[in-house]
């Protein structure tokens, strides 16, 4: 019997229902799930009850009581899962046998690359990284202090905490148990990791993910081809997002976009900043395929117009040298993304030399620089046009 058996077998006497569909190795995405006949559009192709997730209040009293009170939940289902993991008895055998290995959550995701990379990942993408390893360090903290007071005071190394932190980073989906609830935990913390359902791939659309107190229930958006695999989607997230805290970038993300604070920011002095500050718009720059957003309006318009124009356009009144000032910002918008694809290239350049890392960390980075330098490009024809 195969590893994809064997949690079948485990699934089904957990009382998980697969329609139609089964775990299959992907190349390049680990494990997928596929159709094994045709599936029509609001098919039902997976149920999981609730009672096959590991949540916080499955995590072992001897674990939790140890933490403190306040402890995230992520923190808490990698210390159970790392602290699991070393147990040959596991009741989670059948599950851990199919999930990433250490070396490829490492390889993947961009906090355990080697640091010298870090430079290279585009801002949002690093903001994201950088905000991961706060919530890390605070989580590795509270576990290494609970170790000792666990039977058995066992060692267990960064790394592997690292990887099973890294694993329910890249494998829970939101739930609201009667703890998360009470406990008012944060939204991004009411997290539950959940066998079988966790071994759908991400795409910008997917079958609909639905869930009451009862189940999980996975619902087929489309109709698809015996054979074809079947995608849920994480949520509405840019490249820089899903490399950040998935590990992959998509070909075709129509949530994709580009953050622009570096190139913007660069243009404005402390006053300015100042100004946007007051109204609520410093940062948070970016454009997609299609738009550049209203808050990169804003704050080139400030670049372009007397204050008391700015004032009344920000008030959300337009005023009659509305079409000049509209031109003045879209030349200063060329002007400032030219500048910026000369900086891509530039990063291009210097990753296509590079030695630190493995080679497919730098080709996923050049990857996602060359698809933000075609957003950049196809803004710029879009504005000269
Ligand atoms: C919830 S798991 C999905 C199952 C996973 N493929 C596995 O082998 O167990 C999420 C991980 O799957 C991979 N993944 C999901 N969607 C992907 C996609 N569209 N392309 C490449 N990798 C993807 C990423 O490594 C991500 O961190």
């Amino acid at each position: 019997m195969d590893i994809y058996d064997e949690l079948l077998r485990w699934a089904k006497g957990e009382g998980v229902e697969l329609f139609g569909i089964e775990p299959r190795r992907i190349p390049g995405r680990g494990i997928g799930v596929v159709a094994t006949k045709d599936i029509q559009k609001d098919d039902r192709i997976l149920h999981v009850p609730t009672t096959t997730l590991r949540a916080i209040e499955t995590v072992p009293k001897h674990i939790t009581k140890n933490f403190p009170k306040d402890a995230r939940v992520h923190g808490l289902l990698a210390a159970d899962l790392a602290l699991e993991t070393l147990s040959p008895t596991s009741k989670y055998a059948a599950w851990n046998a199919v999930v990433p290995s250490q070396s490829d959550i490492f390889a993947t995701l961009p906090l355990a690359w080697d640091p010298a990379l870090h430079p290279f990942l585009p801002p949002p993408a690093l903001s994201l990284v950088q905000k991961q390893l706060a919530k890390f360090a605070l989580d590795h903290a509270s576990f290494q202090t609970s170790l000792p007071s666990l039977p058995s005071s066992p060692t267990v190394p960064r790394d592997t905490y690292l990887y099973t932190w890294l694993l329910t980073n890249t494998r829970t989906f939101y739930f609201e148990t009667p703890r998360t609830l009470r406990l008012r935990l944060p939204r991004d913390d009411r997290m539950v990791l959940q066998p079988v359902a966790d071994l759908f791939n991400h795409a910008a659309a997917g079958c609909a993910v639905s869930f009451d107190a009862a189940s999980f229930t996975i619902t087929a958006d489309r109709p698809y081809a015996a054979g074809d695999e079947v995608y849920i989607c994480y949520g509405q997230h840019s490249n820089d997002f899903l490399l950040a805290e998935y590990g992959f970038v998509l070909e075709e993300n129509g949530w994709d976009e580009v953050g622009l604070d570096e190139a913007v920011l660069a243009e404005l002095d402390g006053k300015q900043r100042e100004r946007l500050e007051e109204r609520g718009f410093l940062g948070g720059y970016v454009l997609d395929a299609d738009t550049v957003c209203y808050r990169t309006q804003v704050a080139l318009r400030l670049l372009c117009v007397p204050l008391r124009e700015w004032r009344r356009f920000v008030d959300g009144g337009v005023g009659e040298g509305e079409e000049a000032a509209q031109a003045k910002v879209d030349r200063l918008l060329v002007k400032i993304l030219r500048r910026y694809l000369v900086k891509i290239d530039g990063t291009l350049e210097t990753l296509s030399t590079l030695e630190v890392g493995e080679v497919g960390q730098r080709e996923m980075l050049s990857m996602r620089w060359q698809q933000i330098r075609g957003l950049v490009d196809k803004t710029i024809m879009g504005l000269e046009s």
